[in-house]
């Protein structure tokens, strides 16, 4: 993939609700190799840009986009980004956005439409199959999330409960009927159900630009953590909380950690050979008792402090 014979650069957009893989997608893309000199755009909704740390691209063409949404708050900001970019001396060859996992995919392909300069490549929507139900099923979830997987004209799902596949699958059709879905769980035989030839009847669906109700915080812990305090407590919230992620110390190891929650899922990856400051990112709905979950866990980090 690279300039096109009109010059024009192609533009792949990752999105995906949160904790869907789009992190690990971008860096499967990376090791099996993107071209040289593209650039990488990764947003993260909150003040810290913790995705970055997590993209495995060694090389200055990556730009952060933090605090804030792409598809709504950065919009013009992200509009500036491309522009510069495609003003440099040596053009980018590809350009990959990973967006937040509340973003709406469609604005960011209508930035990219009013460039002459971009083409779009393609949209590609990932999805945590093991979470289509609990979405399904909570209205505050699912406007963003149909409103990703229908701008998406391909549907990546991982983590596909066992016997379900094929229920679930249909799901995604339901709400995309257009867009290539595949099983990424099955290495080779991926394609569960390709692009049919129907017309396209789906409803519109837009998320409000405010992308009001969701909330991040991002905090200090600077102490060793007890690492099944802390998932103990993230995981009485799930109620209210949508993906933590974040680097930590840990009281029964000395290095440092990788600290993910998604889904109802927890991994610690160490983070070996990386240095820097210890915090946790969470997001999820703002309220009461998402307020009470960041007072818990400011708690736990002061307890957690050595005297
Ligand atoms: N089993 C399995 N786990 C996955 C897969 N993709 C991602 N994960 C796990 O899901 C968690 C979140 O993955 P990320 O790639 O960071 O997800 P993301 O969509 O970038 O997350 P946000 O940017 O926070 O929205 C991590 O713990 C991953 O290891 C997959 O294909 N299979």
């Amino acid at each position: 993939m690279s300039p096109n014979s009109h010059g024009k650069v192609p533009l792949t957009v990752i999105g995906g609700f949160l904790g869907a893989g789009k992190s690990s997608y971008l860096n499967g893309l990376i090791h099996r190799g993107i071209p040289e000199q593209s650039l990488i755009i990764v947003n993260d909704f909150g003040d810290i840009n913790i995705d970055v740390e997590l993209i495995e691209y060694h090389n200055d063409r990556m730009l952060q986009l933090s605090n804030g949404c792409i598809c709504c708050t950065l919009g013009g900001t992200l509009a500036e980004r491309l522009a510069k970019a495609m003003r440099l001396h040596s053009r980018p060859r590809a350009i990959f956005i990973e967006t937040s996992g509340i973003a709406d995919p469609a604005r960011i392909v209508d930035i990219a439409k009013v460039s002459a300069r971009l083409e779009l490549a393609e949209v590609v929507c990932l999805v945590d199959g093991g979470q289509i139900m609990r979405y399904q099923a909570d209205r505050f979830i699912e406007e963003t999330w149909c409103a990703q997987l229908h701008a998406a004209t391909r549907i990546l799902v991982n983590r596909l409960p066992c016997g379900e596949e094929e229920r679930l699958i249909q799901r995604l059709r339901d709400i995309n009927p257009t867009a290539r879905i595949e099983n990424m769980d099955r290495q080779g035989a991926g394609l569960m159900s390709s692009r049919s030839a129907a017309v396209d009847t789906r409803p519109r669906y837009r998320i409000p630009v405010a992308a009001g109700g969701w909330k991040s915080v991002s905090l200090s812990m600077h102490s060793p953590i007890d690492a099944k305090r802390l998932q103990d407590l993230l995981l009485g919230f799930r109620d209210v909380l949508l993906r933590a992620k974040g680097f930590l110390h840990r009281q029964d190891c000395s290095s440092r950690y990788l600290f993910q929650l998604s889904g109802e899922r927890v991994n610690w990856q160490p983070a070996s050979g990386k240095s820097g400051s210890c915090r946790l990112v969470c997001i999820g709905r703002s309220g009461e008792r998402f307020d009470r979950l960041v007072t818990e866990l400011q708690d736990l980090a002061r307890s957690e402090r050595p005297h």
